[in-house]
């Protein structure tokens, strides 16, 4: 029987610690040869989407140093859609590369600008929470600050800070029919990328709204959209584990919505990145009934084979 997937990359599948394009490019081809397991089975149907909080990021920086009447800088929306081009051509790129490497089928790889519809009271614009692009060390902070003194900042991870933008809830995928078709087992598709591009609906329409979707939960909204049997979050880590990086860690395999409830109440999952994408796989098992999966593209094949990860079921 053949299992439609809907497959997030998390940030280390596109990049590394070089923000050249060609690390990046290199870094997706690693990331299309882990792949190649899931596109090998025809058994599979696979919709991937992506983030692209550091590259929206540094494309909003680029477009404020060239900034001039003749050639303005671009708002938000219209950088989110570039970082879909920019990072749907990498893809194409990496596919094609090891379709050919792997002497398979050189089929269809496609990239559908995509955009998001968002609520446009959401709480999210008020209080700005989605990290992009770089990271600043306090010196480095305090020149930003006094640069754009309206940016919201925020310290991530133990990292350094970053500037923070608004992070709306996806509440539909405008172009989710019309992907439809083109989901099959013989066409590598993208889709929603780097969260897709927030739209409020209008009486005319949509308009592009100033925000950085989270892709998990764009992800999780694709899958349900679609119908996806699975939705496979895939990130730096094998497992979601309680008591992280502690001496008592545990790592979590088949877990119960009304388990992994329980773990969110005792503050197990770090806001920011583990957070974010336990309740986006929570959210995708509520609405569709079927399992989500947090693993690493590392252990894709032995998800495949022996369904290892963290996964999330009703
Ligand atoms: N409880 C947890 N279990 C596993 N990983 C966790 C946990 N809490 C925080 N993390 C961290 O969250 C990271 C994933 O979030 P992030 O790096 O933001 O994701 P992305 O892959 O989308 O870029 C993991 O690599 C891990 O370091
Ligand atoms: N849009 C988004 O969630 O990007 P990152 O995963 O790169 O932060």
């Amino acid at each position: 029987m053949v299992r439609r997937m809907v497959v997030a990359l998390g940030g280390n599948a596109i990049l590394t610690d070089d923000p050249t394009a060609k690390a990046q490019e290199k870094a997706l081809e690693t990331t299309a040869e882990q792949l190649i397991p899931l596109i090998r089975n025809n058994d599979v149907e696979m919709v991937v989407t992506h983030g692209n909080g550091p590259q929206v990021g540094n494309l909003l920086l680029q477009q404020l140093a060239a900034d001039s009447p003749k050639n303005p800088a671009m708002p938000i929306d219209t950088a989110v859609a570039m970082t879909q081009g920019q990072i749907g051509f990498w893809m194409g790129q990496a596919f094609t590369r090891a379709l050919i490497k792997n002497k398979m089928e050189r089929v269809p790889v496609i990239s559908v600008v995509t955009r998001t519809v968002v609520d446009k009271d959401d709480s999210a614009f008020e209080k700005p929470t989605k990290p992009i692009g770089p990271f600043y060390d306090e010196k480095g902070l305090a020149e930003m600050k006094a640069q754009y003194p309206d940016w919201t900042f925020v310290e991530d991870s133990g990292r350094g800070y970053r500037r923070v933008v608004p992070s709306p809830k996806p509440t539909r995928i405008v172009e989710a029919e019309a992907i439809k078709p083109l989901i099959s087992s013989s066409v590598l598709v993208t889709v929603s990328g780097g969260g897709g591009i927030p739209v409020i609906e209008t009486q005319e329409g949509y308009e592009g709204v100033e925000a950085v979707i989270d892709k998990d939960f764009s992800a999780a909204k694709v899958a349900e959209l679609v119908e996806a049997d699975n939705l496979l979050i895939l990130t730096a880590v094998d497992n979601v584990f309680v008591n992280f990086n502690k001496p008592n860690q545990k790592k979590l395999e088949t877990v119960t919505m009304a388990e992994m409830k329980a773990y969110i109440k005792e503050g197990q999952f770090a806001a920011g990145s583990m957070l974010p994408k336990v309740e986006a796989a929570m959210e995708f098992v509520t609405r569709t009934g079927r399992p989500a999966t947090i693993t690493s593209l590392e252990n894709l094949e032995d998800f495949l084979n022996n369904d290892s990860g963290t996964k999330i079921i009703p």
